[in-house]
């Protein structure tokens, strides 16, 4: 196969305190997102004067994979917020593009992880008309050594201090009911969770630690609609409880900095794990690391010649697919939203 571009799509965040606002409307359009829970999340991005690192990380990102050989024209497109997909996708028309393939910055399955981003390509595709570009994303890299090493890396890192510690891999909670649908059918669900869990297993592997523990964070969404849990915040108290005195919190759901990290970890969890005298020490993410862009190099070359896919699980591999189609009928599809 043969493409002519590879476009980053990612989340998007705002870049100044008159773009918190417009952002968090555009994220949570029609998903039923308490009022009282964006004022929170304004928040703390009024915090960082209002400026998410995740659009200088994935622009950091993109000049690392540069760097890395990738032989393509590299392009920049957001669900959430400026450079938006659509136009991205617009550019990559007038720019002679036909083919593209597409890296997520999200290296998991499950409808925010993945089909969302399927919608954003459909949705970009559809504004931009007949001929725009062919887009085919690239494949969940939960299990990809350029994914897992860098955050063992990070863990030895962080528990450098310790004598003693808990390892405790965090990702984003999401309520039960997309867990339960997360995968093909035949794969029997909660996908995400599954996979969350496995590059869980491999990091701590490879640090050489046989106890841990996998808990959530930054639930948002109405209290009586259940969510993953263990809230990390809730679990730095029970392993209090239990006599642990230092904690290191791995990431393991993020690929970079994002505000969930640098807010919901660096500060609250921190500061709970503070208020009870435990040390804590939270692990970087792989995303700076130059592992992380040669990974994405190697995943454009799994397309265009047929290296040999690296992946350190046993899982089948899901999220490539063709302008903005889903893995399989109803794979990855939210229940229905109760209309608020
Ligand atoms: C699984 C998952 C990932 C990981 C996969 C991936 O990386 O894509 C992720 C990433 C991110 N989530 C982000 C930000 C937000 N997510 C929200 C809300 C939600 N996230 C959800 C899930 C996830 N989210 C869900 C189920 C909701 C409820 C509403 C809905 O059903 O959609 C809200 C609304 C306010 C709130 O309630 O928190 C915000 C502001 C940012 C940008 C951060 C920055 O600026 O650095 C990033 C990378
Ligand atoms: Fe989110």
């Amino acid at each position: 196969m043969s493409v002519d571009a590879l476009l980053l799509l990612s989340f998007g965040g705002p870049e100044g305190e008159a773009d918190v606002r417009p952002f968090l409307e555009n994220v949570t359009r029609g998903r039923g997102v308490p009022p009282e829970r964006l004022d929170e999340v304004a928040q703390h991005y009024l915090h960082f004067g209002g400026v998410s690192p995740i659009n200088r990380l994935n622009r950091d990102l993109i000049e690392a994979v540069r760097a890395a050989g990738v032989g393509l024209p590299v392009y920049f497109g957001n669900r959430n917020w400026h450079p938006m997909i659509e136009d991205t996708v617009g550019a990559m028309r007038a720019d002679g593009v036909r083919r593209a393939l597409v890296f997520p910055t999200s290296a998991y399955g499950g409808y925010s992880a993945c089909r969302q981003y399927d919608e954003d390509i459909l949705r970009a595709r559809a504004a931009v008309g007949d001929d725009a570009p062919e887009l085919v994303k690239i494949r969940h890299f939960f299990d990809h050594p350029g994914f897992v090493l860098p955050f063992a890396d990070a863990v030895r890192a962080a528990a450098a201090g310790f004598d003693s510690y808990r390892l405790v891999f965090t990702a984003h909670s999401i309520p039960n009911s997309f867990d339960a649908t997360a995968g093909p059918a035949e794969w029997g669900g909660h996908l995400y969770s599954r996979q969350v869990a496995e590059a869980a297993r491999l990091v701590a592997l490879e640090v050489g630690v046989a106890e841990y523990d996998v808990v959530w964070q930054s639930r948002s969404g109405p209290p009586q609609i259940p969510w993953l849990e263990p809230d990390i915040v809730d679990h730095v108290d029970a392993l209090h409880a239990k006599g642990v005195d230092n904690v290191v919190v791995c990431p393991v759901g993020f690929v970079s900095d994002h505000l969930e990290v640098i807010w919901d970890l660096d500060n609250e969890a921190r500061e709970r794990a503070e208020s009870h005298g435990m040390g804590f020490a939270r692990a970087a993410t792989p995303g700076p690391d130059p592992r992380f862009a040669d990974m994405v190099v190697e995943l454009v070359q799994e397309h265009l010649s047929g290296v040999v896919p690296r992946k350190l699980s046993p899982f089948g591999t899901a999220g490539c697919t063709v302008n903005g189609e889903f893995c399989a009928v109803a794979c990855c599809e939210p229940p229905a939203r109760r209309p608020r």
